[in-house]
C-alpha cells in the first residue's frame, strides 16, 4: 500500500535521508522509532511533499506521489497527523475538522468520525485552543481522517500525552485499523507505545533505516539502545 523506495532528502546542502526504503501492506501498523534528530520528520514530510525528496520514489496503492504536491497527494489518499497537532485554534473542533473534508466534496462531518471520538461531538463548539492536549491530538487524527485516507502517516503522537490517554490512543489507532483497513505509519520515542500499536517495528538512525522486525520477533534491548543517547 505504501512503497518507498531509495529516497534521498535534503535541507540545502545537507543530506538528510541517504536512501530509505520500506514497503507497508494494507491493513498494517508501522512504528518507525529513532532519536531525536534522527529523520522521522523529514521523512514524514517527504512523503507529504511538504519537503520533496530529491530523488526516490513514493507510492500509494499504486499511485506514483513521488512529484505531486501535498493537496494531490491528500486526494490520492495520504493524510498526516504533524508533530505538535498544529491544529487550528482559533477555530471550533467542528470547523478543524471540515478542514479535512476539503478534498472530498463533502460538506457533513460523517458521523463515524464523531463515534471513534465522542468527546470531539460534546465539544463541537468549543474553540480547538481550549482542549487538553489528548484532546487535541484526537482532534487533528479525527481532521486526518476526514480526507477518507488510505495511508495515515503520525508524527510523534504521543509527545507531550499523559500515559493513560497514550494507551487509550493505541486502540483508537488499531480500531481505526480494523474497521476501515487503513494502513498507519507512525513516529515514535516510546517504545511501550510502539510495542502496543504496531504491527512492525523500524528504527532510523542518521537518515538510514538500520533496523526492521515484526512486532512478536522485536529484541526490545536492542531497539531500546538506538533510542538511548
Ligand atoms: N528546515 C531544516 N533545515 C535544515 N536542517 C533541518 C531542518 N529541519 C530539520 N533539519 C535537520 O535534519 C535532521 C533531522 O531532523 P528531523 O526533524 O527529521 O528529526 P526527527 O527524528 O524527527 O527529530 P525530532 O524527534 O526532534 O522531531 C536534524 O539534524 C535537523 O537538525
Amino acid at each position: 500500500m505504501l512503497d518507498v523506495t531509495e529516497l534521498r532528502t535534503a535541507y540545502g546542502e545537507s543530506e538528510i535521508l541517504h536512501g530509505a526504503g520500506f514497503s507497508i501492506p494494507k491493513g498494517e501498523i508501522v512504528a518507525i522509532m529513532g532519536r531525536n534528530g534522527m529523520g522521522k520528520t523529514t521523512l514524514m514530510k517527504s512523503l507529504m511533499g511538504i519537503v520533496p525528496p530529491k530523488s526516490g520514489r513514493i507510492m500509494v496503492d499504486g499511485l506514483d506521489m513521488t512529484q505531486m504536491p501535498s493537496h494531490k497527494r491528500v486526494a490520492g489518499g495520504i493524510a498526516y497527523v504533524p508533530q505538535g497537532r498544529m491544529i487550528f485554534s482559533a477555530m471550533t473542533v467542528e470547523e478543524n475538522i471540515r478542514t479535512g473534508l476539503t478534498v472530498t466534496g463533502r460538506r457533513e462531518i460523517p458521523e463515524n468520525l464523531y463515534e471513534l471520538f465522542p468527546v470531539l461531538k460534546e465539544m463541537r463548539h468549543r474553540r480547538g485552543g481550549n482542549l487538553s492536549g489528548g484532546q487535541q491530538q484526537q482532534l487533528a487524527i479525527a481532521r486526518a481522517l476526514a480526507s477518507n485516507p488510505k495511508v495515515l502517516l503520525l508524527d510523534e503522537p504521543t509527545e507531550g500525552i499523559q500515559p493513560s490517554i497514550i494507551r487509550e490512543m493505541a486502540r483508537v489507532l488499531r480500531r481505526i485499523r480494523d474497521e476501515r483497513g487503513l494502513t498507519i505509519f507512525v513516529s515514535e520515542q516510546v517504545l511501550s507505545f510502539a510495542l502496543d500499536v504496531a504491527d512492525r517495528i523500524l528504527v532510523i538512525e542518521n537518515g538510514d533505516i538500520v533496523h526492521d522486525a515484526p512486532r512478536a520477533s522485536v529484541d526490545e534491548e536492542k531497539v531500546s539502545r538506538f533510542l538511548s543517547i
